[in-house]
């Protein structure tokens, strides 16, 4: 069967993407919640959870356009070995950006953030995590990978997703569904990530960049692109894979862009 390949939807600007990545955040957690009575999604850090929060803070236009919070369950695609209320914590971001926006009566079925009494063991921090995990989708004996219902996910300049960054043997992980990594390029070093065999089993997978700062990488990813994380994304996850970019992060790049419908 031949390779698909992932959906690449360009926008002019960051309120035109903030409203795609809305309709195809609701799809996402309208299909979960119809399969499995919850939505199961991760996201990350970095510059993401600011457009999220920009495309699910938006006034509602009608009941198909409805974010149901009170159905999402929350993990983090990746983590930093920080405490809670640091200011590199993947979690405070998204909690500032998103969580303490939203009313009381649309908190999140659930937000799993890591357990930080194990920051000094990062090892034991991810076992701990992939646990988390564990309870949640069911054993490890009876599914080898968990299946998120969606990854939101980013593209570092340097391809880097989660916290797998280019060239790093935690690219070769096929075994744990969450593992340490204490050499990040980017500070900080000591981190937890979803490792890429969970990525790309994800029912759907999305990445947001915006930003001129992002179009070197992209050429790389989009138009050259074998090796470098995100680009083993597309390549895995083919059409299960979408990204949500503005018109100067795909400045130069040649791979051909679909119109969001
Ligand atoms: O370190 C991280 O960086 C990536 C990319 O961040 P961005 O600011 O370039 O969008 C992010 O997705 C990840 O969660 C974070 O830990």
């Amino acid at each position: 069967m031949p390779k698909t390949q992932p959906n690449l939807y360009a926008f002019p600007g960051t309120d035109a993407l903030a409203q795609a990545l809305r309709a195809y955040v609701i799809q996402s957690q309208n299909a979960g919640i119809e399969r499995h009575g919850v939505f199961k999604v991760a996201v990350s850090g970095g510059s993401l959870p600011k457009t999220l929060a920009a495309a699910l803070l938006a006034p509602s236009s009608g009941p198909e356009d409805t974010v149901d919070f009170t159905k999402w369950e929350i993990f983090f695609a990746d983590e930093r070995a920080v405490p809670l209320d640091h200011e590199d914590s993947n979690y405070a971001l998204v909690k500032a950006e998103l969580l303490d926006k939203l009313p009381t009566d649309q908190q999140p079925a659930a937000v799993h953030a890591i357990n930080v009494e194990h920051l000094g063991d990062i090892q034991e921090l991810a076992d701990q995590y992939e646990q988390t995990l564990v309870a949640s989708f069911a054993s490890r004996d009876s599914v080898r990978l968990p299946i998120f219902d969606l990854l939101l996910l980013g593209c570092g300049p340097d391809g880097h997703t989660c916290s797998l960054f280019p060239g790093h043997e935690l690219l070769r992980e096929a075994d744990a569904w969450v593992a340490p990594i204490e050499d990040s390029p980017k500070p900080p070093p000591k981190r937890i990530t979803l490792t890429l065999p969970v990525v790309t089993h994800a029912v759907r997978v999305a990445f947001v960049a915006t930003g001129g700062g992002k179009k070197d990488i992209m050429k790389q990813i989009f138009d050259a692109g074998e090796g470098l994380p995100c680009a083993l994304v597309n390549e895995a996850a083919g059409d299960r894979c979408s990204w949500f970019v503005d018109e100067p992060a795909i400045e130069g790049v040649s791979f051909p862009r679909r119109a969001y419908l």
